[in-house]
């Protein structure tokens, strides 16, 4: 098998299901051809000056500079992204001296320039990947037999055998080999050592929080090495880089996503019973969630001085006063260093900053945008209202008005400590305060267990009662019986409601006020019985329709999992009851607790009734059903 390691339940598959070897699928590469919006012989529009070069990223092809710009700047892609994926065809070398000399040759470079340049300095986009085989694929893995409904079940056959198209390797023979005088030729991928599972389309690569859901998959359809390879590539990236970066290119080296290394790790190990692999990943899985163990510095340090140098706690972690209670807590905000275009998404952040129609934004206010914008990839929901001051600026078919109001780094965000916490968190409410499914078993603490070492367990426990206090105190108003992300310019709650919401549930986070009266629980999960009754579809990741790809009325699968786990983590005495009725013909909305949703009935800033959150098959409940 290509991939590292082979638990000694890997190879398990059902009985009567033909196992069969499918041939690797061939990639598709040199998808998008140039095609400038502008004619060939056109001019190049004029361009501002190059932005700073990055420290993270120096590649003068792949990273900010006049390259770069000027590629973008002549829109020869309609997807910024396509020619970041590009690698050279000669030396960068070769290929910069080229540039210079076609730059020097006229005040004015065509379209025609451009693309004949791009045409013969650079190879297919996604070359440097190879499509790879699964050996033994069973196109029938006993989950299927649990599914009852027959169009599920086909379905979900169908989706398990779209595996057979992500899977990736890095190809050796098409990486950039050293040739005398260096490199011969040069490429944005981060080569990886083992299988990986990308996303597909534009997505050629491994995500960090993709990954999490795709492990999932994977271990339903006990696909276990595949499991194995994606933790041993990020424990390398772990031990190489120092953090997981968003994803394996160059150009994502500024930013992390979602830390869900740890939660991966546990469910490999529950489902596999492979220990052997905690050797190698408990130090590294430590080093993500040290944030939880560090809360304060006159805290903990005499335990845990060693483990400070750690990526998440030294690039973000800061201390806040709760305006609440005044207590004070290190709580974790996404934050990238960037003064730049993304250059995966170039054009789109160079437009936004420089939007003609919208005011001239100096130097320092350009800079403060990307790095907004970059912080903005970092939490995975690229983009949505949750993070913008003024979401409706432009109306939602201009999104870049609302764009200049990104206020990411000043949002301490309910999810990020939600799951930088998940482990610790879990275990108190397994141990301590509420029975849970199973699944938590198989977490940190649990972990630790396996590898007897008690006191790093109590350590996490100890830690696990501070961090939960922090997100009940800054996230959760007792009145809207919600959690809403915390403002640090206004040192108040938002008050935009998103799936966000539902994060401290699904790591065991229950405030008291829910766990103490049903119908608190209830007010907790009226906005998803308000969708369910009246669209009958998946829940929005917010009620805002900014146009934006993270808010109404886009609903995302990660999402729709997290909120199932919420429901989930209610005690059984509290969510068997049946479902209260709205009163009369009034809708769901009329149980919604007031203020909770941010929106009038039908209207104000929400998806009222305009919504078209993508539909899911998830019957209407009918108000008798319990939450379960
Ligand atoms: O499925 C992969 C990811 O796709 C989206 O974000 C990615 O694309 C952005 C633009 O190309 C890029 O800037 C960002 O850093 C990428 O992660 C999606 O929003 C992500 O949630 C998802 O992981």
């Amino acid at each position: 098998a290509p991939q590292g390691g082979s638990p000694s339940s890997a190879s398990s598959s059902s009985a009567d299901a033909s196992l069969t070897s499918v041939p690797a699928p061939t990639v598709t590469v040199s998808t998008a051809i140039a095609s400038p919006t502008a004619s060939l012989d056109a001019t190049l529009p004029s361009q501002i000056p190059d932005p700073p070069v990055q420290s993270w990223c120096t590649s003068q092809i792949f990273c900010a500079g006049p390259l770069l710009q000027t590629i973008n700047v002549a829109g020869l892609y309609a997807d910024p992204k396509t020619f970041v994926d590009k690698p050279t065809s000669a030396s960068a070398q070769t290929v910069l001296a080229n540039f210079k000399n076609l730059t020097n040759s006229s005040s004015s470079l065509t379209e025609s320039q451009l693309v004949n340049f791009v045409d013969s300095n650079f190879g297919g986009e996604g070359t440097e990947l190879e499509g790879l085989p699964i050996p033994d694929f069973n196109p029938s893995p006993s989950f299927l037999r649990n599914v009852t409904d027959p169009l599920v079940r086909a379905w979900s056959g169908v989706v398990h055998g779209y595996w057979t198209q992500l899977i990736r390797g890095t190809n050796q023979s098409a990486l950039c080999s050293e040739g005398d005088a260096g490199p011969k030729c040069e490429s944005s991928l981060i080569p990886l050592n083992h299988t990986f599972v990308v996303p597909g389309g534009r997505f050629r690569e491994q995500y960090y929080w993709d990954s999490y859901w795709i492990v999932q998959g994977l271990i339903k359809s006990e696909l276990f090495d595949l499991v194995n390879a994606t933790l041993q590539n990020f424990m390398d990236e772990l031990e190489t880089i120092g953090f997981i970066p968003n994803g394996g290119r160059i150009y994502y080296l500024n930013r992390s996503q979602p830390p869900l290394f740890i939660n991966m790790l546990a469910d490999y190990v529950s489902a596999t019973n492979d220990t052997a692999i905690l050797d190698r990943a408990l130090p590294l899985a430590e080093k993500i969630v040290v944030l939880c163990l560090t809360i304060t510095p006159d805290m903990h340090a005499h335990t845990h001085r060693q483990r400070e140098l750690t990526w998440w706690q030294d690039n973000r972690t800061m201390n806040v006063t709760s305006p609440f209670t005044n207590q004070t807590y290190a709580v974790a905000r996404y934050a990238a260093a960037n003064t730049a275009p993304r250059p995966e998404s170039y054009l789109t952040d160079y437009n936004t900053a420089n939007d003609p129609s919208l005011p001239t934004l100096s130097e320092s206010e350009r800079s403060d945008l990307y790095a907004e914008l970059a912080s903005g990839a970092e939490t995975g929901w690229d983009y949505t209202a949750r993070f913008i001051a003024q979401p409706l600026a432009g109306g939602s078919n201009n999104t870049n008005p609302a764009l200049r109001t990104l206020q990411v780094r000043s949002t301490i965000p309910i999810c990020l400590n939600s799951i930088l916490c998940a482990l610790p968190l879990i275990w108190l409410a397994v141990h301590v305060l509420i029975s849970i499914s199973d699944r938590a078993n198989t977490l940190l603490a649990s972990l630790y267990d396996l590898r007897q070492n008690s006191t790093a367990a109590s350590t996490h426990l100890e830690t696990a009662l501070h961090i939960r206090s922090a997100v009940l105190d800054l996230f959760w108003d007792a009145d809207k019986l919600a959690f809403y992300d915390f403002n640090l310019t206004s040192h108040a709650r938002n008050s935009i409601l998103s799936a966000a919401t539902f994060y401290p549930y699904w790591v065991g986070i229950l405030p008291d006020d829910v766990l103490s009266d049903a119908t608190h629980a209830f007010g907790a999960f009226a906005s998803l019985n308000a969708v369910l009754r009246r669209y009958n579809g998946t829940y929005p990741t917010t009620f805002v329709e900014s146009g934006l790809q993270w808010d109404a009325p886009n609903a995302w699968p990660p999402h729709q999992y997290i909120l199932l786990d919420a429901l989930r983590a209610l005690p059984a005495n509290i969510s068997a009851a049946p479902l209260p009725a709205p009163p009369g013909s009034q809708s769901g909305f009329a149980l919604v607790p007031a203020g909770q949703m941010g929106m009038d009935e039908g209207g104000g800033v929400g998806v009222g009734e305009r919504a078209r959150a993508r539909a899911m098959v998830i019957p209407d409940t009918g108000g008798t059903a319990s939450l379960l």
